[in-house]
């Protein structure tokens, strides 16, 4: 990837003979040696400086990047480019913004093996589903891009022929703040539809996966947006802090902790910032007993491991019916038992390493103690060590179905981030909604039933943002995405994110004279 500084430069056609960076890459070779700032169109080095972090590789525990967390002067620098260029986009047509767009997701689309390839290498999660993320963040620009040209406001006529109208306008310069266990797709889904609705970005990744988001910054700048309208700057706490602070900011999208989602939001209540808050979960998927047994299990594992288990709305308190309790969960059990841990580049795994060492430690404590409380471990919670050794230091762990569990335990409270399955039993239906809600999370829910009414039902009376029928954890980009009570609000994806990134002007045009009260 880092012979690729200076080849937006180049022709097509010598970029055609370039030798594939795919093929470059392999588990335990890769080390990051260009500058992780990205700036005015350019990968550049922070003016100045906020601290050092170091970047791992999980599946080796080997560093991969070194670098400096940016300063205020260096976040001053990012958001001054995004402002200069914010003035020449904001002023495109959504024509003249939808096809830049466009060549933006054809771009992603070309090289997503590459970037799949090092978000993989950076974050754990298996290539198999890292190609799926890189194919849900080429579409999410695809979408954004449609809807460009088709911003409008409304035109409304008054008494006398006078008239008004709105006009949809974008904010100015947004911040974009990711975590580490999405870190392509957040960055395109924060910034597909800001620039779309003529916003710039300045977007901080987790210090945890700093890598990819330089990728779509440049290819932001290959297919011709204005320099500085995509920044990255690199950087934990204090860099993002410089970027809710900074009084030429015009809102703030997060998606994070629900600890740190509050503390940007009283930052950037002090500027009367818009936020977007995309946080925490710990959601329930109830499974009744006339479900499609298989589906209900593919579900459960669908909800659980994807990413190591290291997905917001995972639903991670499973509730069965009692009836069906035995034969569910020695199901689970099985599956669970069969998916291939190991080396994330491997076309055949399915579960990497969780993203860092205290991370893993952490997981395996929430198992500890839910053995304390009285769960039954019927699989994994422990370390994992893959036989091939350069994996020895890596931080694997084997996905855990947890029975015997309760409402009350730490294991069902709390979000694990990890692959840990509770399983809670119920007898009605009124029972696991009450039990469902009762949570301060409301990100996501499910349900698996093949009775129709029920579902629908069901899914009525959960309090939660994104709800999914006889299915779990798949995202269409055009459906919203988003949260109830402390898992956050505002959404990402689908139309209505363009309220999210743009304001609504009010013009009042009088055809008239005036009808002074004076
Ligand atoms: N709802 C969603 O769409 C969604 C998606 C992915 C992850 N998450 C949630 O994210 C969490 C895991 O991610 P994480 O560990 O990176 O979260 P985190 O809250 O620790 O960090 C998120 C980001 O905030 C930055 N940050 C930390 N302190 C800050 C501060 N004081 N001011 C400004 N920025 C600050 C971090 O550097 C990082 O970039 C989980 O709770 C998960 O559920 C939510
Ligand atoms: N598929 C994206 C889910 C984001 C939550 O972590």
């Amino acid at each position: 990837m880092f012979l690729r500084a200076g080849l937006a430069a180049l022709s097509p056609l010598l970029r055609s003979l370039r030798p594939s960076p795919v093929a470059a890459m392999s588990t335990g070779n890769f080390v990051v040696s260009q500058p992780l700032n990205y700036r005015g169109g350019a990968r550049v080095e922070p003016a100045d400086a906020s601290g050092t972090e170091k970047a791992f590789e999980p599946a080796t525990g080997r560093v991969i990047a070194t670098f400096t967390c940016s300063g205020e002067k260096e976040v001053n620098l990012a958001v001054q480019n995004a402002k200069a260029a914010f003035k020449i986009w904001s002023q495109k047509s959504g024509m003249e913004r939808c096809r830049i767009l466009l060549e933006a997701a054809r771009i992603i689309r070309e090289r997503e093996d590459e970037i799949a390839t090092m978000e993989c290498i950076n974050n754990g999660k298996s290539i198999f589903e890292a190609r799926l993320d890189i194919n849900i963040s080429w579409q999410c620009l695809e979408y954004y891009a449609g809807l460009a040209a088709s911003m409008a406001g409304e035109h409304i006529q008054l008494p006398g022929g006078s008239f008004g109208y709105t006009r949809r306008e974008p904010l100015g310069v947004c911040v974009g703040i990711g975590a580490w266990n999405y870190p392509f797709q957040i960055a395109s889904w924060k910034s597909a539809p800001a620039l779309a609705c003529g916003n710039a970005m300045v977007f901080k990744p987790s210090p945890f996966t700093p890598v990819s988001a330089l990728l779509l910054a440049e290819i932001y700048t290959e297919a011709g947006v204005p320099p500085g309208l995509f920044n990255v700057v690199q950087g934990g706490a204090a860099t993002g802090q410089f970027l809710c602070q900074h009084p030429d900011v015009a809102k703030v999208s997060f998606t994070g902790s629900v600890p740190t989602g509050m503390k940007i939001m009283e930052m950037s209540a002090k500027g009367i910032k818009p936020v977007t808050l995309e946080l925490g979960g710990k959601s329930p998927l109830i499974i009744f007993s006339d479900c499609d047994m298989n589906n209900a299990v593919k579900g459960a594992l669908m909800a659980n491991f994807l990413t190591q288990g290291q997905v917001c709305c995972n639903g991670t308190r499973v509730f069965v019916q009692k009836e069906i309790l035995d034969k569910f969960t020695e199901e689970v059990v099985k599956q669970t038992q069969r998916i291939k841990i190991g080396d994330p580049l491997l076309e055949d795994t399915r579960m990497g390493p969780l993203i860092n060492r205290p991370h893993l430690e952490r997981v395996l404590g929430f198992v500890k103690v839910a053995k304390e409380q009285g769960a039954k471990v019927l699989c994994g919670g422990d370390i994992y060590v893959p036989e091939d050794p350069k994996l020895k230091d890596g931080y694997y762990m084997r996905p855990c179905v947890l029975t015997n569990c309760r409402d009350d335990m730490t294991c069902v409270k709390e979000e694990i981030f990890g692959p840990v399955m509770s399983i809670l039993s119920f007898d009605t239906e009124a029972e696991v909604l009450e039990r469902a809600n009762d949570t301060t999370f409301g990100l996501a829910a499910g349900v698996f039933t093949r009775d129709i009414q029920r579902a629908h039902r069901v899914v009525a009376e959960l309090q939660a943002g994104t709800c999914f029928i006889n299915n779990y954890n798949v995202s269409p980009v055009e459906l919203p995405f988003g949260g109830y009570k402390k898992s956050g609000f505002g959404r990402e994806n689908g139309r209505v994110t363009i309220e999210y990134y743009s304001q609504l002007k009010t013009v009042c045009v009088e055809m008239g004279d005036v009808e002074s009260a004076f």
